[in-house]
């Protein structure tokens, strides 16, 4: 056994998002979000599941909250559902949204507890992805007065925000392999969707400057950690196509004002190109406070020609997997935030990571025990990162509760709370108590 000292400042927290978690998708003057479509689209989501109740935290978010203080969590990330602040994208504000996200973010700070605010959680209003989506620079100017009426309205209650909730999943996964919302199956389209997202960020980080709004902003790269399957050149290319997809082709443009020329090479191969307008790269790399960093698993990649567009494909190597399938492998976290510091040794939260444990209720109680594993594992990777003076500054587990896992639907469990779908009833797991103690400790003793 080891015991693991955390920082005296070091926030300990859980993450959750509006669509997965809130329910209530036709109420408080609501409008159609992309993933409300998507939804009903026959065979894009497990079971034809869809957000419309999802874990009704929409009216139980003080039960929420209640659960939060017996955690013993300092700060909670949560998305703003941006169809109920201007349910057509770019019109007319609607007030019982800003209502209800005043209500809840006064009762986390009566709580005592510090809101960590994403304002863009993959919930696009439909009537802009309509007219073009993230391609369309109005979606591009929609998004920045739906951000600075945000920003006005919680100055001073909410101090650490970010922009977008991994870009790599809003441009790629959702526009090039079309597993996520809208579903497009387009290269170009993809490029033109994370230009357009990081166009949006640097206006949106203009705004925050220009209003004098207090606190902190950035943004939250998904991290896809893989090694090369071999010593070759090229599956080591391989790999390099595939961490920079998901990091490089994001924090490049934000960090040093322009795309990782390698791969702009690549795409220009497949026939792709980047949109840029002028004066674009200046306002994306508008300087930010702090990263947010989700990880959940690593891979080991090899060159594969036929292996989509990257040619770069994941090796089985055996490795012990949650319910969902990521091989549980702690080190890619280490090795990433490594990798992270050729931006510079910048605040880094990690504002994701957990395991899709789909362990049931068994005379009341939920033993996920391979849940804590997952945690024991990577929290002891936290320690030794800050050991090794990197910034990191704080963790939220993914996530407080169960919630709609995207095209999983309900079937996919990643909370240290039980969801029971039809009765809505909340039940810590074994790990939530885990967690309590870590929390409360500010240490982690390892069990073996
Ligand atoms: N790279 N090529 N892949 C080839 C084929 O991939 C097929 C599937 O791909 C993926 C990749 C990544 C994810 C994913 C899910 N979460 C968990 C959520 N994070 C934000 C929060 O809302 C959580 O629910 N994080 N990442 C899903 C599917």
């Amino acid at each position: 056994m080891t015991i693991f000292q955390f920082p005296k400042d070091f926030r300990w927290g859980t993450a959750t998002a509006s669509y997965q978690i809130e329910g209530a998708a036709q109420e408080g003057g609501r409008g159609v979000s992309i993933w409300d479509t998507f939804a009903r689209t026959p065979g894009k989501v497990f079971n034809g599941d869809n957000g419309d109740v999802a874990c009704d935290s929409y009216h139980r978010y003080e039960e929420d909250i209640e659960l939060m203080k017996k955690l013993g969590i300092n700060t909670y990330r949560f998305s703003i559902a941006w169809p109920r602040i201007i349910p057509d994208g770019d019109g007319e504000i609607n007030r019982e949204g800003l209502d209800f996200y005043h209500r809840f973010v006064d009762k986390l700070l009566e709580a005592g507890i510090e809101p960590f605010c994403t304002l863009y959680h993959w919930d696009l209003p439909q009537t802009l992805e309509d007219d073009g989506g993230w391609g369309n620079r109005r979606t591009v100017d929609a998004f920045v007065k739906y951000a600075e009426v945000i920003f006005k309205e919680f100055s001073g209650k909410i101090n650490f925000w970010l922009t977008f909730n991994e870009p790599w999943c809003i441009a790629f996964l959702s526009n090039l392999l079309g597993i996520h919302a809208p579903g497009n199956r387009d290269l170009q389209t993809s490029i033109n969707v994370a230009h357009g997202l990081l166009v949006a960020h640097g206006k949106a980080v203009q705004s925050f400057r220009r209003l004098g709004i207090t606190g902190q902003i950035g943004i939250a790269p998904n991290v896809c950690w893989a090694e090369p399957y071999s010593k070759s050149p090229e599956d080591q290319a391989a790999c390099d196509r595939s961490i920079a997809l998901n990091t490089d082709w994001f924090l490049d443009p934000i960090y040093k004002g322009s795309y990782p020329q390698f791969m702009v090479d690549w795409f220009a191969e497949a026939g792709a190109t980047v949109p840029i307008q002028e004066g674009d790269m200046e306002i994306i790399s508008q300087p930010i406070d702090l990263l947010g960093i989700n990880y959940y698993t690593m891979g080991l990649n090899r060159f594969n020609p036929e292996a989509g567009v990257l040619q770069s494909e994941e090796v089985d190597m055996g490795l012990t997997k949650t319910d969902i399938g990521w091989p549980i492998e702690s080190r890619g976290l280490y090795e990433f935030m490594h990798y992270l510091q050729k931006y510079g040794n910048v605040d880094v939260y990690i504002t994701e990571n957990g395991a899709c444990i789909n362990d049931d209720l068994n005379n009341g109680k939920i033993n996920d025990d391979r849940r804590i594993s997952y945690y024991e594992q990577h929290l002891a990777q936290i320690h030794r990162i800050i050991n090794d003076g990197i910034n990191l500054k704080g963790y939220m587990a993914w996530s407080l509760m169960d919630n709609f896992e995207w095209a999983e639907g309900y079937r996919m469990r990643f909370g240290l709370i039980h969801v029971d779908y039809r009765s809505l009833v909340r039940t810590p797991k074994e790990s939530f108590y885990w967690y309590q103690n870590v929390i409360k400790n500010n240490w982690l003793e390892t069990r073996s």
